[in-house]
């Protein structure tokens, strides 16, 4: 029998991604409302009693109301908004992240989807803080250049209006929502410095973490990421290109890792290149969902 999903919030830029993904698919039946009815709360309530399984595709605050809205029922959810990344009884949803989080994901009632830039941060840093290799309060800084589909439909309509500018460094006070994420789920234990910003490129980001090396090679840092993405059908670690391409990945839920840098000069750059779209959001809720009800990791991907 299908299973029931309903994409809440599946006229915006990451429901309709994933609405493209799971609509051919005959294991899977879309749960929809009438378009003039998808921000009625009665209406979701029924379709959240419908499904066996809810995406959140929406803002924050919404996607806590769907959440008190399914209160007493037996949906489960994946959420790919910012407001359950570090919350209480959510697993977070990065099944490469340890050797438990496939099952941990598999079994979870709610999953919360990683941020996009958190997912290229935490791929990075989590699995070298783990080994040992890189310390807790070591990571001074992220730096990362994302596509503008990022910031949802605001943010696209702004890039393609005339006159929108070619990039825009942002959230430099701070107060990015990501950095509570990165934080736990990197295993760091001192606030990272982040400068994201937006070019005028629809879709695609690189996020990088520049490192000094005090005595390690550019090579343990990148045997320890290849041994821990060892198998990974979504992650690779690749060889350092001259020349990093944000856009690389589009379409795709994949994750690409290098190390760059110098043992001579003693200074590395961590790099990370995914699709916002696709291992950032989308493609990575669909391969949770995947996860949730026993397909195969990479249906629809
Ligand atoms: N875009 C990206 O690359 C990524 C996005 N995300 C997260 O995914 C979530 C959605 O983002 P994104 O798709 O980009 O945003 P969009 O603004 O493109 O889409 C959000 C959708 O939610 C709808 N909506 C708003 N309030 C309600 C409500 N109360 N009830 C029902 N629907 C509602 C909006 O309706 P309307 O059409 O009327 O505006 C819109 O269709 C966000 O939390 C974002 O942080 C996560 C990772 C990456
Ligand atoms: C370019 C842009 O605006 N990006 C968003 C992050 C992407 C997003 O909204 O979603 P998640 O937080 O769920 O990843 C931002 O910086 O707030």
């Amino acid at each position: 029998m299908a299973h029931k999903v309903f994409i809440d919030g599946e006229a915006g830029t990451t429901g309709l991604q994933i609405r493209d993904r799971l609509a051919p698919r005959a294991d899977i039946e879309l749960v929809q409302l009438d378009p003039a009815r998808r921000k009625d709360p009665l209406a979701r309530h029924d379709a959240l009693a419908e499904a066996d399984i809810a995406i959140l595709c929406l803002p924050d605050a919404a996607a806590r109301e769907a959440v008190e809205l399914a209160e007493g029922l037996p949906v489960r959810f994946i959420d790919a908004s910012t407001a359950h990344r570090v919350a209480p009884g959510w697993v977070f949803g990065f099944p490469e992240l340890t050797a438990e989080a496939r099952d941990t994901i598999a079994n979870a009632a709610r999953v919360s989807n990683p941020g996009c830039y958190s997912t290229g941060a935490i791929a990075l840093a989590a699995p070298l803080v783990a080994a040992g290799l890189v310390a807790p309060d070591e990571i001074a800084s992220i730096n990362a250049v994302s596509g503008y589909t990022g910031g949802g439909k605001e943010l696209i309509a702004e890039m393609e209006s005339p006159g929108a500018p070619a990039h825009f460094t942002y959230a430099l006070a701070q107060g990015h929502k990501h950095l509570p994420e990165i934080i736990r789920h990197a295993g760091l234990s001192r606030r990272p410095v982040f400068a994201p910003s937006v070019g005028q490129f629809a879709q695609g980001m690189t996020v990088q973490i520049p490192l000094h090396l005090n005595g390690r090679r550019i090579a343990d840092l990148h045997d320890a990421l290849a041994a821990h993405y060892a198998g990974a059908r979504f992650v690779r670690v690749v060889e350092p290109a001259a020349r990093v391409v944000p856009t690389a990945l589009n379409d795709t839920n994949e994750l690409h890792l290098s190390v760059h840098g110098s043992d001579e000069n003693g200074c590395a750059v961590l790099v990370a290149v995914l699709d916002n779209l696709g291992k950032g959001a989308s493609g990575a809720a669909v391969q949770n969902l995947n996860l949730m009800i026993g397909a195969a990791e990479d249906a629809g991907l």
